[in-house]
Order: C-alpha cells, then structure tokens, then sequence
C-alpha cells in the first residue's frame, strides 16, 4: 500500500534535528516531568514527536484514502479543486503555489478534509469531496479526525495551565459549536524529484501533527540558518505549533519555520506520501495575544519590543489571506501568504532564499 512501506531505509548520512519524544500515555496520566519535557519542546522549538498516541489504524487507512483519491484521474479530482481565492478545503493540484518569492512552482498536489465536513458527516457543512473520500468517511476520516482533536485538547489544556490561562480558555476558542478552518491533509510528492515540495513556511494554525513514513520534511532550528530533515520514526506524529498559537501565547509558543524537500538518499526514488491534521481556532475567533486573561502573556508581550502579537484579523480571513497569496495565479502578494512578517517570520524566510 502506498507510504505504508518503507521504500527505503532513511540514510544515516544527511544531517537531521533530534526531536524531544513526548510519550502521550504520560501525559494523559498527568506525568509532571513530561509535561515540563512538552513545555521546553513547545517554547524552544514548537516541534517535538508524540508517541503512544493510539491512533495507528486510523491513520493506515487515511494513507490508503489518500493513495486512492490522488491516484484518481485529474480531471476527476479537478472538480473539487481548492481555487485562487482562498479557499483551504478541497483538492490542491500540482503547480499551482509558489514555493519560494520568485514564483517557482510547488510539485506536490493535496487534498484537504475539513473537520467540520468530516464531524458533520453525510451533511457537508463546507463542501463535498471525491467518492473515495466519502466511502471512507465514516470508517477512516472521521474517527482519524475525532481522535487527532481529542489528542491536540489534551496538548492544548496543558498549555493553558503552563501558560497561566483560566481552565477552558484555549477550548473555548477551538468550539464544536462554530466552523473553523481544521482539516485533515493528505500530501504526496511524485518520485524523483529535485525541486522543493511545500516551500519554507510556518502553519497557520493553532497545533499541526504530521505522520511521516518517508523523509523530506525540514526545520530550520531557531538561530541557525541549516535546514536539518526531521527522520520519520515508526509510529511517532511529528507535532509542531502554529502561527495562530504562537500568536495567542503572545509569541512564549514557537511557530518554526519548516519545508518540504524531496526524500533524502535511496528514499527519493519513492512518490512520497504524508498525512497532516491542523487543529485551526473558530472562524470569528482574532488572533491576538491573550494579555487579559494571563500575566504571563502580558509579561511576555510587554518585554516584546518591536514584535506586534496582533494580527488583526480572524481566523479565518488569516487563513484565507494566507492560501490566496500562495496560489500562483495571486503570486506578487506572496509576502503577505508568510502571516507573520509582523513577528519577523517572514523576514526571517526571505533572508533564507535570498542567501540559498
Ligand atoms: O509533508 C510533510 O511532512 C509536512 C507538510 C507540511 O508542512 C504542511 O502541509 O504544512
Ligand atoms: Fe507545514
């Protein structure tokens, strides 16, 4: 089955990044030390790989789900494409993002599963998707996209307490009681590839959790200016912090830059497949830092010259603004799809193509 065999070994020759692991069971027993392991990872680096997570037979079937549905003919999964004005749901074709200021075209295509579609299943409250999609909607999406939720509440009532917020603030933002912009993604990358997959950028959202079988995925660790592969590890989700989160911590959380390349050594041989959950705030909900509700983040955001924690705008018109500067068709705003130029992200991606 597609991306569920390793292709090839990973090689021990490319420089990569160790990840602190972070054992779920732990933390679901309210392990002290592991949560304090949690922090640092989420403050320091805003990646970390989380096991004991229970959800490997959801996400088998997700990656067969996405096999099968890329593998449609295009013209079939062209009726369901994501477009140019900012829509994130639905199917991305090949080529049609910039990967980098110059316009250079991205080669990976996707497709993207809103969580309110797949909890309000047969009922689609955004969209509709291809049959492959709906045959496994209630057997493999839902219960994939139910569990990654459960999975980035527990991660989030955490952070509330480590950040010094009221109990629920952070879920209050994440309601199943309004729309909001999560979904589910399955990425895949074509064999033999020498250009960049998904170009440097941060996630939008609030929390991101990827499953990797082959390698490609890179971070650029804070300070530095490598990009080093994060290995796949059996069983393990790649966890990372996104802008909107960084953004409510008043910047404590870290959104790391990270990339898509294609699969180091032997493994590039392989079409790579990879599947993401982003945990995204309430449509209406705007991203700001939450300096009334903690002392911390006040604190944090007082001692913060020149960074600008507010982004101004909703979710969901950040996440919208964000897609529609990527696309191609919209590429001179492509510094505007960076989101958070204000906290000197952007400059910081800019300053990396420019010296590549
Ligand atoms: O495919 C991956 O490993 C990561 C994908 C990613 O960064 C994204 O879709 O935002
Ligand atoms: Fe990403």
């Amino acid at each position: 089955m597609p991306g569920l065999t390793t292709a090839a070994p990973f090689p021990d020759d490319v420089p990569t990044h160790p990840l602190l692991v972070i054992d779920y069971a732990l933390l679901t027993a309210n392990d002290i030390h592991e949560i304090d392991r949690l922090w640092q990872a989420a403050t320091m680096m805003g990646f970390w790989y989380l096991k004991n997570h229970g959800t490997e037979k959801e996400v088998d079937g997700m990656f067969a789900m996405g096999a099968e549905t890329l593998d449609l003919p295009l013209a079939e999964k062209m009726k369901y494409e994501q477009g140019d004005d900012g829509n994130s749901f639905g199917y991305k074709a090949r080529g049609t993002i910039a990967t980098d200021a110059n316009g250079t075209r991205d080669c990976v295509e996707f497709l993207n599963i809103a969580q309110d579609d797949a909890l309000s299943w047969p009922r689609p409250t955004h969209r509709t998707y291809p049959r492959t999609v709906n045959a496994r909607m209630e057997g493999t999406i839902s219960p994939f996209v139910r569990k990654s939720m459960k999975i980035n509440q527990t991660l989030l009532a955490i952070f509330e307490k480590c950040l010094g917020l009221p109990d629920g603030e952070l879920a209050r933002l994440h309601s199943q009681r309004e729309t909001c912009g999560g979904e589910a993604r399955c990425v895949k990358s074509p064999a033999n590839q020498a250009t960049t997959g998904i170009g440097a950028h941060t996630d939008f959202g609030t929390l991101t959790l990827v499953h990797n079988r082959l390698g490609g995925l890179q971070v650029m660790p804070p300070g530095t200016d490598k990009w080093l592969y994060i290995k796949p590890l059996a069983g393990h989700i790649v966890c990372n912090v996104g802008d909107a989160l960084a953004i409510f911590s008043g910047g404590i959380m870290r959104s790391n830059v990270h990339r898509v390349m294609p699969p180091p050594g032997l493994q590039s041989r392989f079409e790579r497949y990879s599947i993401a959950f982003f945990t995204r705030a309430n449509d209406s909900v705007v991203l700001r830092a939450l300096s009334d509700k903690s002392q911390m983040i006040a604190k944090s955001v007082s001692q913060s010259t020149g960074v600008d924690n507010n982004a101004g705008t909703t979710s969901a018109e950040w996440i919208s603004r964000r897609i529609r500067k990527l696309r191609l068709r919209n590429r001179e705003g492509w510094f505007e799809s960076r989101g958070t130029e204000h906290q000197g992200v952007g400059r910081r991606v800019a300053d990396v193509q420019a010296a590549a």
